[in-house]
């Protein structure tokens, strides 16, 4: 990481060249920029690890790119990434590396962290999981009643939901054949909701629970535990017309119908989970960086381990990538400082993510705790307020959907968006039946079609039409709003690995240039303690009369409602 005493990024010359140098680009539509450079694609896409990144359609040119790649190097952009990837204790404020890239290194490598080659225990932990999804997929691992499991609810929240919901759905089509079916399935909120829905359809002798929570504190997925082990308990020691076996004993219920994972195997411990039931990481990993490891049990449940290490082989790619492209060819710098450029020197502070393909539903809802929890920050590593912008206000969803919901206020509303197009250029080789091949395809180039189209419309605005006879100001496209798009080859476990480490470090690069650090959160932290007191109050123990006139009002509204019935 840049060393602790190094000048914030405004005070560093290259950021008052770029303020300078975007006062003269200020006034340049992107169509402008286009019609001078013809080599615009040429220039701004580069293609690795089977992704194409075109940020041609960003509202910059060659010289800006000069300046900022300065600006990258003067704030220590390579020391950086050398420090991330060797195990430096990048995260100040707790004292600790940050690395999730080490769960991706392969099985031969060495990484020697502190004085101890940490790769040895990378892969055990990866073979015991194994060891896990194999009983699972053979049928072997049985619920306490005898009855080969079936249904898997992982039970976690934020890194410990988000990112296997978005890869067990990304790659549901790369589910192993000739398996025992295990079907898995998703609840995070804590108002039970989801889980409730589960509870009401599933079968308790066959379904077991992944308990997913690095801390096992998290109130959330622990409400969530608590009501699982009693509905598992209810249903399971006593006679009931739902389940047929004579009874069984609590003690073999939790051991058989539980897995936990988490970074503390002492409270896995207290809660009940068996020891040879507890999948460990370590505090070195952050929760939303956590998919690659035992976190990532439902994403090898779906799709297997040999796919499972397919991503984690993709994600290595772009980390080598990351870790020897020279800046001006580097993919996660490159995307990096197109987001600087726009938050800081545009003032483009909203920024949009717009996959094109169905299988990546999730992939903004991912992105959102990525990149806003890693780096909505407003003090520097050193405690200091800064006084520039960070993170961008982030959201999305598929995009096909999003043009019939959200696009009217990217193509005429008062303010910038940038937006990132995902998409596959191949898709549909595999379905056997030539006529439904044959109309999927039709409707993947349609997807394409679209998504090529909104991201011309968003720079040229009424241009990209031939026609440009009069019309009403209601009917205007003004255009020059920025995109990037990512292509995959094909969206296979490896180019969504990739994919997905692309993004991670773009965020550690912004989080450089920043000077803030992207791997804490502890913005999250009161939130959770006033909670607490405000439970305490709803139950009657503690004070209301201390609390503002609102929370006060809508307290006594749910007591209210409480003896309403
Ligand atoms: O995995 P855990 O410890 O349950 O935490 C879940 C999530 O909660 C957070 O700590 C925020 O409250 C996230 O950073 C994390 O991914």
């Amino acid at each position: 990481m840049a060393s602790a005493s190094r000048a914030t990024p405004d005070k560093l010359p290259a950021w008052q060249t770029l303020k300078q140098h975007a006062d003269e680009l200020k006034g340049v539509h992107l169509k402008t920029l286009f019609g001078s450079e013809s080599s615009r694609w040429a220039n701004f896409t580069r293609h690795e690890a089977g992704l194409t990144l075109d940020l041609s359609k960003q509202r910059w040119d060659d010289d800006t790119l000069e300046h900022l790649l300065a600006l990258a190097h003067d704030a220590g952009v390579p020391s950086a990434i050398d420090a991330l990837l060797s195990g430096k204790r990048v995260n100040v404020s707790e004292n600790r590396p940050a690395l999730h890239t080490a769960l991706r290194l392969p099985a031969e490598a060495t990484l020697n962290v502190e004085g101890e080659d940490i790769v040895a225990g990378v892969q055990e932990s990866l073979a015991q999981m194994e060891r896990l999804v194999c009983r699972l997929h053979a049928g072997q691992w049985r619920g306490a009643t005898g009855k080969p499991i079936r249904h898997v609810v992982n039970l976690g929240v934020g890194g410990s939901d988000l990112g296997p919901l978005m890869v067990t759905h990304a790659l549901a089509d790369y589910r192993p054949e000739n398996i025992h079916p295990v079907e898995v399935h998703f609840a995070s909120t804590m108002d039970g909701s989801q889980l409730a829905d589960y509870l009401g359809r599933l079968n308790p002798e066959t379904t077991l629970f992944v308990l997913s929570s690095k801390s096992f504190t998290t109130i959330d997925t622990l409400s969530n535990a608590n009501t699982a082990r009693d509905w598992l308990l209810g249903r399971l020691t006593q006679h009931s017309d739902f389940v047929s076996a004579p009874p069984v004993s609590a003690e073999l219920i939790v051991r058989q119908h539980f897995i936990g994972v988490s970074a503390s195997p002492e409270k896995m411990s207290e809660w009940g989970i068996a020891p040879d039931h507890q999948l460990k990481f370590w505090e070195w990993v952050g929760g939303r960086y956590s998919l690659w490891g035992t976190i990532g049990l439902p994403i090898a449940l779906v799709v297997g381990m040999t796919h499972f290490r397919e991503l984690l082989a993709g994600a290595h790619a772009m980390d080598r990538h990351f870790s020897e492209a020279p800046m001006e060819d580097n993919l996660p710098v490159l995307l990096a400082l197109a987001g600087i450029w726009n938050v800081n020197f545009l003032d483009i502070r909203a920024h949009s993510i717009l996959p094109y393909d169905g299988r990546l539903e999730y992939f903004a809802a991912y992105l959102e705790q990525l990149e806003m929890e890693s780096n909505g920050k407003s003090v520097t590593r050193q405690g200091q307020a800064v006084n520039y912008s960070t993170c961008p206000v982030l959201w999305g969803q598929l995009g096909p959907n999003a043009q019939h919901a959200f696009y009217q206020l990217l193509h005429q509303g008062t303010q910038s968006v940038v937006c990132d197009f995902i998409a596959p250029l191949k898709r549909y080789d595999e379905v056997e039946d030539p006529d439904t091949r044959r109309h999927l395809k039709a409707q993947h180039r349609l997807a394409l079609a679209n998504c090529f189209a909104q991201s011309r419309v968003l720079m040229l605005g009424d241009d990209a039409l031939d026609d440009d006879g009069p019309r009403p100001e209601h009917k205007r496209y003004r255009g020059n709003q920025p995109s990037t798009t990512v292509l995959l080859d094909t969206l296979t476990p490896a180019t969504l690995g990739a994919l997905i480490a692309l993004y991670e470090h773009k965020v550690f690069v912004q989080a450089v240039i920043w000077d803030i650090n992207p791997f804490d959160q502890w913005g999250v932290e009161l939130g959770k303690k006033i909670a607490t007191d405000t439970q305490g109050i709803i139950d009657g123990q503690g004070d209301i009369t201390r609390m503002d006139a609102s929370s006060r009002g809508l307290i006594e509204a749910f007591w209210a409602a409480e003896q309403d019935g």
